[in-house]
This record gives structure tokens, sequence and C-alpha cells, in this order.
């Protein structure tokens, strides 16, 4: 190991790059509730400045990997479709496979410029989640209870909402609804077998009334769906703590452009059509699989130093303060002092390890696991 790599596997390096993502989130957060009366007067001026403001946080995020860990990403896609990315408004079907599959998901819309204005519909749970969390609640980003009933009334206001959004923006959908375990899948595939619909190997059966809501109310708006498969090369299973240990991945991404004009308006038609996406989806799979690359010529955008710079300056910003708090407090010889600061750095750290948590699927919701496929019609 050199000394380099010994150095980022270091506990005290994770407590600092911690304390930087925590303190500039919480700062961001406090800008971003400011521009709340903006709104008022300018709703279009408070959505560029909060896209810029949470770009500063998912940015950091993605310096992590692609500055701290190194990680590749390859894209396989349609030479024709590549000078599209980042032009326009489009939906992202994604496989949802990878504890850090939502990290690549940035890294690429990093990479074609619309970090700051990329959307999600996203469990509810995730709202909660200090500093992204709150931040999404800026961004717009679109909440479901995963409970249909309760959901088709919000969801589809929320992605009206959208409608007039002043910034490019890719709408991520994880069709799946939650990660893959060998447990949700099997559950899937006898749901699947109950309605007379083919087996999959490598996904989760898709649900399909989010993907219509989402297509049905942004038609007009997103010019196009992004089918999007991704995997790891050499049977990796990424996870966010080797990021942040500085272990190197490398993703391929197999993206194609399906103009939304191509996907049906009725809804029976547009799950069919999703289904048979999925089975596509695992046929690229299958072959990344057998060959381990997916089909289509390879990209690999670059990527660019905003990131990099924007980590620099928090660390510049925060580093500072930080160390003149260390040495007064070493100074005053209090041992209540040292003890409660010790106490209060644990309790940050166990708050961050907790966040690193909702990224590990054996961490996961018990969503998907428990449909009992006798009941289904
Ligand atoms: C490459 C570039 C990448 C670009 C990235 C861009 C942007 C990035 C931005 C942000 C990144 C942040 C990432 C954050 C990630 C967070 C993601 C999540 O939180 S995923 C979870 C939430 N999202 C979803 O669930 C979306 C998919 N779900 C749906 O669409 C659902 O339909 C729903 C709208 C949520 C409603 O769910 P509900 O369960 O209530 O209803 P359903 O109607 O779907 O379910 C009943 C239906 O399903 C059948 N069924 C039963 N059991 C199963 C099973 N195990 N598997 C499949 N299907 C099942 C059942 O028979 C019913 O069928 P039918 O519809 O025929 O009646
Ligand atoms: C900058 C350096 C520091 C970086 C480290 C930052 C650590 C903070 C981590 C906070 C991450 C919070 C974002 C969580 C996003 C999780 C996305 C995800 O994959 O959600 C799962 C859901 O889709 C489905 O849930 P399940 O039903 O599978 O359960």
């Amino acid at each position: 190991m050199g000394l380099l790599q010994l150095l980022k596997s270091q506990f005290l390096c994770h407590l600092v790059m911690c304390y930087v993502f925590l303190v500039s989130g919480v700062i961001i957060n406090l800008l971003q509730l400011c521009t709340l009366p903006l709104w008022l007067v300018s709703k279009q001026l408070a959505r560029r400045v909060n896209i810029r403001l949470s770009y500063c946080i998912s940015s950091q995020m993605v310096a992590a990997l692609e500055w701290w860990s190194g990680t590749e990403c390859t894209l396989y896609t349609d030479p024709k479709s590549y000078p599209l990315y980042g032009k326009e408004n489009a939906i992202v079907v994604l496989n949802h496979m990878y504890e850090i599959d939502f990290l690549c998901g940035w890294t690429f819309c990093e990479r074609f410029g619309v970090l700051g204005s990329s959307k999600v519909l996203a469990k509810k749970e995730l709202a909660y989640v200090p500093v992204i969390g709150w931040m999404w609640y800026f961004m717009e980003i679109v909440f479901c209870k995963r409970k249909w009933e309760e959901d088709r009334r919000t969801v589809a206001q929320s992605l009206q909402n959208l409608r007039d959004y002043p910034e490019n923006y890719w709408f991520l959908l994880y069709c799946e609804g939650t990660r893959f375990t060998p447990k949700k899948h099997q559950v899937s595939m006898q749901v699947a077998e109950s309605k007379g619909l083919p087996q999959l190997k490598y996904h989760l059966l898709p649900r399909t009334k989010g993907f219509w809501v989402t297509v049905q109310n942004l038609r007009g708006t997103a010019m196009a769906v992004y089918d999007s498969t991704l995997n790891f090369r050499d049977n990796e299973a990424p996870t966010l703590l080797g990021i942040l240990n500085g272990k190197k991945y490398h993703a391929d991404l197999y993206v194609r452009r399906i103009p939304l004009e191509l996907i049906p308006e009725d809804e029976a038609e547009c799950a069919a059509w999703l289904h048979k996406l999925y089975q596509e989806k695992d046929g690229f799979q299958e072959h990344y699989t057998q060959t381990g690359r997916f089909p289509g010529t390879t990209v690999s955008p670059p990527r660019r130093p905003w990131s990099l710079i924007n980590w620099l300056f928090w660390f510049c910003l925060l580093l500072y303060p930080l160390g003149l708090l260390l040495a007064q407090l070493i100074g005053s010889g209090s041992m209540l002092t040292i003890a409660a600061s010790v106490a209060l750095c644990s309790a940050a750290s166990l708050g961050f390890r907790w966040m690193i948590g909702q990224t590990e699927i054996d961490k996961g919701s018990s969503y998907g696991n428990k449909e009992a496929p006798l009941n289904i019609n």
C-alpha cells in the first residue's frame, strides 16, 4: 500500500471530511432557507440560486468519488445522442443494484452540467437525512411514500411544478422501487410469474405507476427517456465507505436515448412498454456478464475541475476555525471542556455513520420483501 493510499484509509482523514461536509452542508442549508423570501419575489431566480447552492453540497460527494477515490466512469452510448446530453430535460431510468449507483448518476450529471438541477423520485424517508434531505427540499425533489393511493396526487402535483423549471434537469427514476437483494428478487419474480411476465435475472420487476405518471406529467417538457444500465468492472460491489477509504472502482454505464413521443400514453400500454424495456436491460446485463462490456461505442466524458475547486474552497474555509478551536481547547486545559468536545465529536461521527448507513443495502427497507404473491390477482 502506497503512502497516499495509507493516508486515505486513516480515520482522522474521514473525520476531517465528515466535519467539512456536515458544517458546509448546514451553512448551505441555512443559505437555502434564506432564499425562501426570494421565492415570493422571483421564483425563477430563487430556483437558480438554489441550483448553485445545491451544487456546492452534492459536488462534494462527487469530488470524493472522482478525485479522492479516482473512480473512473465510462459511458457506452450512441455518438448521435451524445451531443444532446445535458442540453435537454430527460427522464433517466436506472437499475438499482449498487450502494453508490446514485453517486455514479451524480457524477454523470456533473460531467454534463446538470448536477445542481438533477431530480429524483425518492422515498419520503430520505427527506429527513440531514444536509442532503434538507437540500432536496429546496431542489424540489419529488418524494413518495411508495403507497400509490397516497402518492398518485402528490407525485403528479410535484411533477407539474417542474414544468416551468428554468434550467435543464435529469429526472431519475429507479423503477424497481428498491435495491436488488436475492430475497426481493425472488418475491418480485413470483409476482412476474403471477402476471404472466417473463423472468428477469438482474433486475427486480419494475413498478410501472411511477414511470407512467412521470412520463404523463413531464410530456412536452422532457424530451427523452435515457435508459441507463450501470455495472462495475471485476464484479465489484462498491460502497460509500470504500470511496471514503480511497478505493478506486471502474463504472460502466450504458445509455440509450429514447424520444418521449415513442412512449405510449395509455397506462396499460405504457406499463407493457416498461416491462419490455426491463427485459432488454436484462439482456444488456447478460451481455456485460459474458463479455465484460456493454454494446455501443465508449466515451469517457472528462472530469471537470469545479467539484474539486468547491471542495478545496470549503476545506480552506473551515479548517482554519477548526484549528483555532482545537488550539483554544487544548490551551484551556479544562478536562471538562475537552471531555465535552470529545463527546460532541463522537456524536457527530455516529450521526455521519448513520447517514452513510442510508446508502447500505443490508440496512435497506423491507419494501418489496413481503408482497404475498397469492394475494395478487
Ligand atoms: C445516468 C445518469 C443518472 C442521472 C441521475 C440523475 C439524477 C440524480 C438525482 C439524484 C440522485 C439521488 C438519488 C436518491 C435515490 C433515492 C431513490 C429512491 O428513493 S428509490 C425509491 C422510491 N422510488 C420509487 O419507488 C420509484 C418506483 N416506484 C413506483 O413507481 C411506484 O409505482 C410508486 C409510484 C412509488 C407507488 O408504489 P406502490 O408500491 O404503492 O405501488 P405499485 O402500484 O407500484 O405497487 C403495486 C403493484 O406492484 C405489483 N407488485 C407487488 N409486489 C411487487 C413486487 N415485489 N415487485 C414488483 N411489483 C410488485 C402489484 O402487483 C401491483 O401491480 P399493478 O400495478 O399491476 O396493480
Ligand atoms: C464529501 C465527503 C463526504 C462524503 C460522505 C457523505 C456521507 C453522507 C451520506 C449521505 C447520503 C445520503 C443520500 C442517500 C441516498 C441514498 C440513495 C439510495 O440508494 O436510497 C435507497 C432507495 O433508493 C431505496 O431504498 P431501499 O428500499 O432499498 O431501502
